[in-house]
């Protein structure tokens, strides 16, 4: 009886071993996983492009790891380009994630998780909204312009520069940019108490975030999401004061209320679930990659003497940077590209999901960090080198390797702040150097080596600030 049990047993545990395996094959090739853990034994939770690098360098191009359900990470420019461009409406899903289901109002709400028709109608909503107050042109420039000249006028009040934390400053220079998009005001150095307590940084670089995203029921719990959205509340609030729709809207919530008149895809649920999704899209990720750029600069003095050269030369030091003076600035180009490329802040990009050439369902990953640190176009990758992107006449940008810096993703659902970002990157880095020779502290090293949880972020440490001019 003891042994027909236990070949009974024997038979049932095979059976699903080759089940497991065949579903197994239903995949791109990949690292061999284990059944029920796959391969989660060889994950690294922390450095997640590290594990996902090590898992994958056996495998070009494409290759699936099993986390335990399947990730399809895809590797090579061309097949990135092939997928998300390509064929683009293939891979326009996202995958659902508890963990986000905190930061919206709506189920399916919002831009940055939602699928289907709520999606595309979000999106072009607020792109088109976002175009008419100027994003990526003149008086986004404007606006962006005088956030940092609010952060220099900051930076120039403090009696002692030579122990300085730049996250602060950066943070609330990125804030407020957003903020004035989205709610009609910023707010002062001096009286940044809601920001502070606001807990945006502190949630995606905590730890929990990664333990809400292994046990969702978390989110459930109420207190996890609710600062988050109280601060989206509280800024809806203060700019729909005294706001009627007849008035001529000036920023984004009294714009897209205005919409909701005529619109019938826009609600107030879905009013909430866009600024959201857009203030925090928009400020970790800016905010990090400006981090990084002071960190670089601190790290390479020659690379920071050089753009200060140019920046000297085109703009001088009675006006700040401004978007045209770019043409001129080919060095300082070349260093954002260099800064977002090396930095690479969202190595793991924001997962997809697939329709078709890959079972429907499918997560899907274009994975950043692996063109923009490995791809051959990028001789010597491991080095900080905006030279790099120069062509030999010192005069323009090498094509080749911007198509390959994709920080912000490609195809349909690629970033949707894009153009906004890439104005606030150039404008303060170049505003930072004109100013400021950024140096380590003394006796101190700057230490490159990331933090690493979902974004790359630099290590909190200070640095010494001199006056440039
Ligand atoms: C350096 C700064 C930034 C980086 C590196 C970055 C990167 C990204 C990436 C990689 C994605 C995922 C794209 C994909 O699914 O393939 C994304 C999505 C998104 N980003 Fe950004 N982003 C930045 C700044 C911003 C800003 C300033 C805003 C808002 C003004 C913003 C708004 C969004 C939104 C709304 C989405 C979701 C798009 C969708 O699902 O359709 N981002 N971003």
């Amino acid at each position: 009886m003891l042994l027909t049990i236990f070949l009974a047993l024997v038979t049932v545990f095979i059976y699903a071993i080759i089940q497991y395996y065949r579903y197994v094959a239903r995949y791109p090739k990949g690292p061999t996983p284990l059944p029920f853990i796959g391969n989660h034994g060889e994950l690294d939770f922390v450095r997640q492009h590290v594990g996902f690098e090590r898992l994958s360098k056996d495998f070009d191009g494409i290759c699936t790891v099993f986390t335990p359900s399947p990730i399809v990470h895809l590797r090579d420019f061309q097949v990135i380009k092939e997928a998300f461009i390509d064929n683009g409406d293939d891979y326009i899903g996202r995958p659902k994630n508890r963990m986000f289901d905190m930061f919206e109002f709506a189920p399916n709400g919002g831009v940055i998780n939602s699928v289907g028709d709520n999606w595309r109608e979000q999106r072009r909503a607020a792109l088109s909204i976002l175009r008419d107050f100027g994003m990526g042109k003149n008086v986004q420039e404007t606006l962006v312009q005088s956030a940092v000249a609010d952060m220099l006028e900051h930076l120039d009040e403090m009696k002692d520069r030579s122990n300085v934390d730049l996250h602060w400053p950066i943070q609330v220079m990125v804030v407020n940019v957003i903020n004035e998009i989205m709610f009609g005001f910023r707010h002062k150095y001096s009286e940044s108490g809601p920001l502070l307590k606001f807990l945006i940084a502190r949630i995606f670089g905590s730890k929990l975030m990664f333990v809400g995203m292994s046990l969702p029921f978390l989110v459930d719990l109420p207190f996890i999401g609710w600062h988050v959205q109280r601060f989206i509340i509280d800024n809806i609030d203060r700019a729909m004061l005294n706001y009627s729709t007849d008035d001529e809207p000036s920023c984004f919530a009294q714009a897209y209320k205005q919409r909701m008149l005529t619109n019938k895809a826009l609600d107030e649920p879905n009013l909430y679930a866009n600024c959201s999704d857009f203030f925090l899209a928009g400020v970790e990720t800016t905010m990090t990659t400006l981090r990084w750029a002071m960190m670089f600069m601190a790290k390479h003095e020659d690379v920071q003497a050089r753009l200060r050269r140019e920046i000297h030369a085109v703009v001088g030091t009675n006006r700040l940077p401004s978007l045209n003076d770019q043409n001129n600035m080919p060095y300082t180009r070349a260093c954002v590209l260099e800064v977002q490329r090396f930095g690479n802040v969202l190595s793991n990009n924001v997962y997809r999901e697939t329709g078709h050439t890959i079972p429907a369902g499918t997560v899907v990953n274009a994975d950043l960090h692996h063109v923009m640190a490995h791809d051959p176009f990028f001789i010597d990758p491991e080095k900080f080198s905006p030279e790099r992107y120069i062509t030999d006449d010192g005069k323009s940008l090498r094509k080749e390797l911007i198509e390959r810096t994709i920080p912000f993703s490609i195809g349909k659902r690629a970033c949707a702040g894009e153009s906004l970002a890439k104005v606030e990157l150039v404008l303060c880095l170049a505003a930072m150097v004109q100013h400021y020779r950024i140096l380590p502290c003394v006796g101190a090293e700057i230490d490159l080596e990331p933090i690493a949880l979902g974004i790359l972020k630099p290590k909190d440490q200070n640095v010494r600030l001199e006056k440039a001019f």
